[in-house]
């Protein structure tokens, strides 16, 4: 990406006691790019979260938020940054609306019509009147991206947002999430465990694990690459077929009574051919990928909850 980062994560390291937590963190977060940060329960999100926020000191390394380092400048990079890091706090006996004009008592200048724009970016326009008691918790969690977004922030940070939401909840999180991003050109760093969620939400991937950012990857690339699949022929005679294809494809394995070969799918009809023009008789084609998960399960040496 060509546009300029609203935030750098330069070398962000954390020890506590003689423990390393993070191991030398380094990103860059575009304007209006949702960035998922990924990992496994005690991978390391939360620590991160604080650091970039300030809530906690980094042992070593920099966060330059809108060309503001966190750690000398904390006001003026903070004054950029909205987030939910806990469950939002929110007075239950009040409406949504009125929790909102008392958060933003504290924000000067802000209009009425500002806060109206940002009801409707989370969809609450209908219910915004009516007490929080009475709200579902995605609902919830929707007036506290609205809090969130009452001083325009530039970046906007998530600490597991769909945590506890039911499936539709998920989905509405989900929406107003790029919504915002797209719509304000905001950059939003959300958190998660769950790669099926942070698939449909997020621009970029980002995989921690043990204290280390082991991944950064486009997600259109990560659905997008040439995969290799392992395929089985069900052929006869078997044990000939096999030996035949071995000469031109060597990588052929004999397994459950079936040829097993590992390749892109646009080889499966050369191979199918193959076994025709040589008189083979083919019965079944069977293939099978891997999945995104079971790739992240690797990758995090299986410790990746779903
Ligand atoms: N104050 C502390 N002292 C010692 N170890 C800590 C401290 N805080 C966190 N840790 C450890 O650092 C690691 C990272 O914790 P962190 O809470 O950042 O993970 P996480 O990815 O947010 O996990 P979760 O998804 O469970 O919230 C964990 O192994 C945790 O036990």
């Amino acid at each position: 990406m060509e546009n300029k980062p609203i935030v750098q994560i330069k070398n962000l390291k954390k020890q506590i006691g003689k423990t390393t937590i993070i191991h030398g963190i380094s990103l860059d977060l575009h304007p209006g790019e949702v960035f998922g940060f990924l990992g496994p329960n005690g991978a390391g999100k939360t620590t991160t979260i604080r650091m970039l926020v300030g809530l906690m000191k980094s042992t070593e390394g920099e966060v330059i938020i809108n060309g503001y380092s966190i750690q000398k400048d904390f006001e003026r990079a903070i004054s950029h940054v909205g987030g939910i890091i806990e469950n939002p706090e929110m007075y239950k006996f009040l409406s949504g609306y009125d929790n909102l004009i008392h958060y933003a008592r504290m924000i000067p200048k802000i209009s009425k019509e500002k806060i109206e724009e940002i009801i409707k970016l989370v969809g609450l326009e209908k219910r915004i009147h009516e007490k929080v008691k009475t709200y579902s918790l995605g609902m919830r969690q929707r007036l506290g991206l609205a809090q969130a977004l009452l001083h325009s922030p530039s970046l906007l940070i998530l600490d597991e947002p769909t945590n506890g939401l039911d499936p539709a909840g998920i989905r509405e999180i989900r929406t107003y999430i790029r919504k915002i991003a797209k719509e304000q050109n905001i950059t939003v760093f959300v958190s998660s465990h769950l790669l099926s969620e942070m698939q449909l939400m997020c621009d970029r991937i980002g995989i921690i694990n043990h204290g280390k950012l082991i991944s950064v990857q486009k997600v259109h690339d990560m659905l997008n690459q040439n995969q290799k699949l392992t395929v089985h022929f069900h052929v006869t005679p078997l044990k000939k077929a096999f030996a035949t294809v071995k000469k031109n494809f060597p990588n052929v394995e004999m397994r459950d009574g079936k040829l097993l070969l590992i390749i892109e799918q646009k080889e499966i009809p050369t191979i199918t051919k193959f076994l025709v023009e040589h008189d083979f008789e083919v019965f079944g084609i069977t293939q099978e990928s891997k999945t995104l998960e079971e790739k992240f399960m690797e990758m995090t040496a299986g410790d990746l909850h779903a």
